[in-house]
């Protein structure tokens, strides 16, 4: 066994967070690091998704929305993320995709600002939804996107900016940015910010009432592990809620959704960013899959986060040869989500062969490999077993 193997084995056989691989259905002999795309599946899901069927929808039928507690599930699931994202209860709300929860927080977010705040500022290279939204958001409330970086909010907000839209962590390079920072320099503007959380919801703490964020948005089936396209989550901060006037105002955000009348009166609280029939099944599935959580202390997963990427780094310094691989995650613990990506030739081919070996990460354009590590089943066996067999695959594409 080589010195850093060893090393591995000794920090999986020390790590308090380690017990909990076993809540979740992985095989032993892959390491999985694609947690970042579609989280592992929990044990717990199959059963209670059967019990769900058979006997709420299956025996109850309509007598459910209020029996099983189906019409508050996306207030009670939304509180429960919420205790992961430093919400207090009443602020997050679970349905739609994070795409359409994104729409509704930036419009709103427009719509919390007077009509002198002309611009939207988009994280320069940011996931393409939210670029494609904040377009359309601009569009619809007569404003315009300005992409700046997100370390320059700062500098670039000003008198005009409405709002500000930002990834927390970037999905490309695993850049985590500045939450607290760029939310001040937002207020200090007059502007709202909105955060999209999809890499960091489950990954760090994100502290958002600790950090005053307005609104944000993020999906669940990345390290929530609620299963693929679970519903997505949208926060919206309680002082914030009496004047939250959603683009989407759907029946079930209504303040009387079987009055049935025929103009709209917004419900109060985090209810008000709903807007149809909620996705039950999914939204349970997800139900279950936070049961995980339960006891999770967030500085720990933190903590076990930084070692296993810095671990991963370490490994691929010493197996893969310098002149191959360039880190585009930064070094510097306060900017790193929970993934590592390296800029790699060939990028496409090398992933396949290592995922042909079980060794499971992914992609993006142009030449990046991803690594996810979820730190409630990853291993650093997964990050030296990872980097070791890059190096052979990288250097045998040499060959
Ligand atoms: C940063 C980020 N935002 C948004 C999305 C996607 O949103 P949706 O859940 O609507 O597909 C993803 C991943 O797909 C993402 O990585
Ligand atoms: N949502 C996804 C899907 O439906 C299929 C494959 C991947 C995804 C992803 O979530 C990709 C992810 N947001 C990314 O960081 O690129």
């Amino acid at each position: 066994m080589s010195d850093l193997a060893g090393e591995a084995a000794g920090r999986d056989a020390a790590d308090e967070l380690a017990p909990l691989r076993a809540a979740f259905d992985l095989d032993d002999g892959a390491a999985y690091l694609d947690g970042n795309s579609l989280g592992a599946l929990p044990r717990a899901v199959a059963p209670r998704l059967a019990e769900v069927v058979r006997h709420e929808w299956g025996r109850l039928r309509i007598r459910s929305w209020g029996e099983s507690g189906w019409w508050t599930a996306p207030e009670r699931v939304g509180d429960r993320i919420g205790r992961l994202v430093g919400a207090a209860p009443g602020q997050v709300v679970v349905g739609d995709s994070t795409s359409v929860n994104l729409f509704k927080a930036l419009v709103a977010a427009v719509r919390l600002g007077g009509p002198e705040r002309d611009e939207i500022l988009v994280d320069a290279a940011t996931f393409p939804t939210d670029g494609y939204i904040a377009a359309s958001a601009a569009r619809l409330t007569g404003r315009r996107v300005r992409a700046v970086e997100p370390g320059a909010v700062a500098r670039e907000a000003g008198p005009r900016t409405a709002a500000v839209l930002v990834n927390h962590v970037d999905y490309r390079t695993g850049r985590l940015h500045d939450l607290p920072g760029i939310t001040a320099a937002a207020h200090a503007a007059g502007a709202r910010v909105v955060w999209d959380l999809c890499h960091s919801a489950g990954a760090l703490p994100v502290g958002l009432d600790e950090h005053g964020v307005d609104l944000a948005a993020g999906c669940t089936y990345k390290y929530l592990n609620g299963g693929p396209g679970s519903p997505a989550f949208l926060y919206v901060r309680q002082e914030l809620q009496h004047r939250f006037d959603s683009p989407l105002p759907g029946w079930n955000s209504h303040a009387d959704p079987f009055g049935m009348e025929s103009g709209y009166r917004p419900a109060e609280g985090a209810t008000r960013g709903r807007v149809g029939t909620p996705d039950i099944l999914s939204l349970l599935a997800l139900d279950a899959a936070l049961g995980v959580w339960d006891g999770v202390d967030l500085a720990a997963l933190r903590a076990k986060s930084l070692a296993l990427t810095d671990f991963f780094l370490r490994c691929v310094a010493a197996y893969v040869p310098g002149d191959r691989v360039t880190s585009v995650t930064p070094a510097a613990h306060a900017e790193r989500g929970s993934q590592v990506s390296l800029r790699c030739p060939g990028a496409g081919e090398v992933m396949a062969e290592l995922v042909r070996r079980d060794v499971v990460g992914d992609v993006r354009p142009p030449d990046v490999l991803r690594f996810g590590f979820a730190p409630l089943y990853c291993r650093f066996a997964d990050a030296e077993r990872a980097a070791r067999e890059l190096g052979e695959v990288v250097r045998s594409s040499r060959a």
